[in-house]
């Protein structure tokens, strides 16, 4: 067994049925080969066609961090406090520099709202920057810790030189094509219509179940690229049996649906990307955005592997179950085929990609004694004291698979190291 029935963030399958779940496992039948089914994506072997695994209860209820992690039993500890509405805009140093290893970071400076004052808290042991991909890098380099050249480009006094902060940034693009269907059960109808969509809005809120507790879509599958791709331009995936490539299918369209029409979508996505992108301030302001260049499709490998995950998405749509159900392309997506000319897939795939939401990176975790990365293996920021990053941006590189999984992964892992160094 290789899921713990322990834990206390409960996952499952889907907790709402889809009116397309029976053709999507009756197409992999059809299919076979890279289409077989696979019992567990989650079991060490991710490739094939499964059920999709979520946070939901086995009774069909969200689950999350905020209901699991900060449950009563914990948030009630006395030993915690949460602020809620906080922002932090840096962490400060102590006065003087031991001389083995820099500053200690023990200090948070925050503000209740964005026009309150800033208010202090120290830290005993250790602070721990929990902010996120985007906020930690960026709260970072408000504190002067980053690239010593480019912070003092923006008018930060630079105080401890860690180039890598904020670069590595890593998310996997990912396209929404639409199909036109011949059907009336979709979800589109229910986005349509304010009246029903507030009757099961109503429901999730005061259950955390029905239509919503659902993604949109129940299956997800996971390729690889052809050998040919990764002989030319390498492999970025994390072993041979690691996918590069993404299919997922909703019962309806991707966001708001038009006026009119039924949808079917099929999600494609490069989750091995070898493109980096980066994140940097241009201000003094701690409160002033950040700029972020995701850098997708920048490396070629990335647009080559996209192209394969169309290719890969109509031969699955070649399935029998599917004619007579799919009707025609839509949008932007109106006149590709399995066939067209790389330029023309190109044209669409850089005209129509976009973030999939699982960025991660930008304080990336290296070996001890690595001149690059942000934390060390205990997640300690280098070069300085008393300051630990938690969260998606220590990860080195993207999983092959989404992201909160392996970012609650992280937080175990790092919880583990805490109480071992304090307790
Ligand atoms: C729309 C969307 C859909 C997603 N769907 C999925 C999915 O289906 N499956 C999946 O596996 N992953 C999904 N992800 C990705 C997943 O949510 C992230 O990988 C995960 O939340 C990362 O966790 P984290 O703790 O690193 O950061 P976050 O969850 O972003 O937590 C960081 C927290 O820090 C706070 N913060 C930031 N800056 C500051 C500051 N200066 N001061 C105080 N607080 C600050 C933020 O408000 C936030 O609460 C999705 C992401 C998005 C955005």
């Amino acid at each position: 067994m290789v899921h713990s029935l322990t834990g206390i963030n409960a996952v499952s399958l889907s907790g709402f049925p889809q009116n397309i779940d029976p053709m999507i496992f009756k197409a992999v039948d059809e299919l076979g080969g890279i289409f077989h089914f696979n019992e567990d994506y989650n079991s060490g072997n991710p490739l094939g066609f499964g059920w999709l695994q979520s946070t939901i209860t086995t009774e069909g209820r969200r689950s999350s961090s905020a209901t699991s992690y900060l449950a009563p039993k914990y948030i009630e500890r006395k030993n915690l406090d949460v602020l809620l509405n906080a922002r932090v805009s840096k962490v400060l140093p102590s006065a003087s520099k031991s001389s083995s290893s820099g500053y200690a970071f023990r200090t948070v400076e925050f503000a209740q709202d964005l026009d309150g004052p800033l208010l202090r808290v120290n830290a005993s042991k250790e602070v721990i920057l929990s902010a996120g991909v985007i906020g930690s890098p960026h709260i970072l380099l408000n504190s002067g810790i980053g690239d010593s050249n480019e912070l003092l480009g923006v008018g930060i006094k630079p105080l401890v030189n860690l180039p890598s902060v904020g670069k590595n940034l890593t998310d996997q693009p990912g396209l929404v094509n639409e199909f036109l269907v011949n059907s009336n059960k979709t979800t589109d109808d229910l986005f349509r219509n304010a009246t029903l969509l507030n009757e099961v809005y109503t429901e999730f809120n005061r259950t955390g179940m029905g239509p919503l507790v659902a993604t949109g879509g129940n299956q997800i599958s996971f390729f690889r690229v052809s050998d040919s791709l990764t002989d030319m331009l390498g492999d970025p995936s994390s072993g041979e049996n690691s996918p590069h490539l993404e299919m997922f299918l909703e019962n309806g369209f991707f966001g708001m649906p038009p006026p009119t029409g039924h949808y079917l979508t099929l999600g494609t996505v490069v989750v091995s990307p070898a493109s980096r992108g980066s994140l940097t301030i241009n201000s003094t302001d701690p409160f002033a955005n950040p700029l972020i260049d995701p850098g997708y499709l920048t490396s070629p490998f990335d647009i080559a592997a996209m192209r394969e995950a169309i290719r890969i998405m109509f031969q699955y749509l070649s399935a029998p179950v599917w004619d007579g159900y799919v009707l025609s392309q839509f949008g932007d997506f109106a006149n590709i085929t399995a066939t067209s000319p790389d330029d023309v897939l190109d044209e669409y795939i850089r005209n129509s990609a976009g973030s999939t939401a699982h960025p991660v990176g930008t304080a990336a975790m290296s070996a001890k004694d690595a001149d690059y990365g942000v934390v060390d293996p205990d997640l300690r920021v280098k070069r300085v004291e008393g300051l630990r990053v938690i969260d998606s941006s220590v990860f080195p590189f993207v999983t092959s698979a989404h992201t909160q999984a392996p970012t609650y992964a992280i937080a175990e892992r790092a919880a583990a190291l805490v109480k071992a160094a304090w307790l």
